[in-house]
């Protein structure tokens, strides 16, 4: 448990010394700042406090009657990692403060204490106590969410994405999910999914790519027998299984233009007929559908109903290229190489820098699919827990830098400011100098901190290119 604030955001600080005075003294002392202040004259009682309401720090007397001060030490910690302690000893040596501090105090007072001092340092305390809660809350916050149901994502335009997915999920009846190929479209379907009030129904999955025209009604809205040739048997559909859930529509720029209307009628009345049956069935199901495609266009070309597109437009979710959230790199690399790492019998799989450069430039057409099935293919050929360009599949390591990536402009999202041209060309330049970067600031006319201040702006880590030429050029 983390310690928060006390009453009205106050600190609780609790003071451990033997003396009573010496309790009353510091509550006088500390009197006037933001922090509520408790005693306890025994290590047992201190102990009996820390279990039953851990305060964010304790004052704590190294001579206490029944315990040890540095035996105290360790059970707060034990019991409450996140109260800080500050040891408080009359005789001071080097040793005793070093080993307080190794054994993980916060800080170390000698007696007698200077009232200055002291103030000082629990105002230090709490400013540092502050900064620290938020910044854990905001961790795991993130963290919770990143991992929602495994999609995974840290950047900001994830971080968009989740946050509107959380939004969505309690309400939404229909929704789109957009976003080129590999970007994690049904995962997030699921995650949605499970974020929904309908979490422990069904989830039915439609690939409306896979189905010839012919059974795909068929598939989708089931049939009585007799319905057509060779329907022997009377059989429910997708949207019939997927009955107190969601019905997942992958591709479903593919649904034969004969189907959408009946798709329409799905979606907005809920109602369909299995083929051959003219009984209307109602269904209470949720529906999300996925594309890569850009069904506008498709409407423009009169290649999917315009009506069906509102209704399915009303609520979207787009999923950002990788190449856009190179942020998420890292932690996708690494959740991958952690997976194989352990698949492979290779545990601490790492890349190498050469390979870590060559993964940070290539732009990862089939994004997070292909850089899932790319390091599971390294995983599989590297010796040993490290690998190396050469590891990877052919159509990667052999990825060329010069001339083969023409430095773009814009995004899915629209056109990219002057800042991310200016960074992106530097990294092309220095792409082209094998990464020397003294080279690349004398073709750019810059000083090398103008270089780092420009490569450094994304907050991006940039691997160290220098050995990437040597491995992975081609031959
Ligand atoms: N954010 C993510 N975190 C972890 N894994 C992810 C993430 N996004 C995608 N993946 C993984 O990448 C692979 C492709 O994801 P998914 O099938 O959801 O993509 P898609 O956009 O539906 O692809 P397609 O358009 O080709 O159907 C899956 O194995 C999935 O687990």
């Amino acid at each position: 448990m983390h310690p928060r604030p006390g009453h009205g955001n106050r600190w609780e600080i609790l003071v451990a010394d033997d003396d009573p005075a010496a309790i009353a003294l510091l509550k006088a002392v500390l009197s006037g700042l933001d922090v509520t202040i408790t005693g306890a004259e025994t290590g047992a009682a201190t102990l009996e406090i820390i279990k039953s309401h851990p305060p964010g720090l304790v004052l704590l007397d190294l001579i206490m009657p029944d315990v040890r001060g540095l035996e105290l030490l360790d059970q707060i910690q034990q019991l409450s990692p996140e109260t800080d302690v500050i040891l408080i000893t009359a005789h001071y040596s080097t040793e005793s403060a070093v080993e307080a501090i190794q054994r993980g105090a916060f800080d170390y007072l000698t007696k007698p204490i200077s009232i200055d001092k002291l103030r000082q340092k629990i105002i230090a305390w709490t400013e540092q106590k502050q900064r620290r809660t938020a910044a854990h809350e905001l961790e795991s916050k993130l963290v919770e969410i990143s991992q929602c149901e495994g999609l995974l994502g840290m950047s900001p335009a994830m971080m968009e994405v989740f946050s509107r997915m959380q939004r969505i999920a309690p309400h939404y009846s229909t929704a789109l999910v957009t976003g080129e190929t590999g970007t994690g479209k049904e995962v997030l379907a699921r995650v949605l999914h499970q974020l929904s009030p309908v979490s422990e129904g069904p989830f039915m999955v439609c690939n409306c790519a896979a189905l010839p025209e012919t059974l795909f009604e068929s598939e989708l809205f089931g049939h009585i027998r007799g319905a057509y040739t060779g329907a022997v048997d009377t059989k429910k559909g997708l949207v019939e299984a997927a009955d107190g859930g969601t019905l997942f529509l992958d591709e479903i720029a593919e649904v034969p233009v004969s189907v959408q209307a009946k798709l329409l009628r799905l979606l907005q009345n809920r109602q369909f007929q299995r083929i051959g049956d003219p009984t209307p069935r109602k269904v209470n199901v949720r529906i999300i559908c996925a594309t890569h495609r850009n069904l506008r266009t498709m409407v423009d070309e009169r290649l999917f109903r315009e009506d069906l597109y509102y209704r399915l437009a009303h609520v979207e979710l787009r999923l950002p290229r990788l190449v856009d959230r190179q942020d998420d790199l890292r932690l996708l690399v690494h959740h991958f190489l952690t997976r194989f790492g352990d698949q492979f019998g290779k545990p601490g799989l790492v890349l190498s820098r050469a390979a870590k450069a060559l993964a940070w430039r290539y732009p990862w057409p089939g994004n997070v699919r292909e850089l899932e099935n790319s390091l599971n293919y390294c995983a599989m050929m590297c010796r040993g827990n490290v690998i190396d360009v050469e590891d990877f599949p052919e159509s990667i390591s052999r990825y060329k830098l010069e001339g083969s990536r023409a430095i773009t402009f814009s995004t899915d999202e629209g056109l990219v400011p002057l800042e991310e041209v200016e960074r992106r060309y530097v990294q092309e330049v220095l792409d082209r100098v094998q990464g020397n970067r003294t080279k690349a600031a004398e073709i750019l006319g810059i000083g090398r901190a103008t270089l780092y201040r420009i490569l450094g702006r994304t907050g991006r880590p940039e691997p160290e290119s220098g050995s990437l030429a040597k491995k992975s050029q081609p031959a």
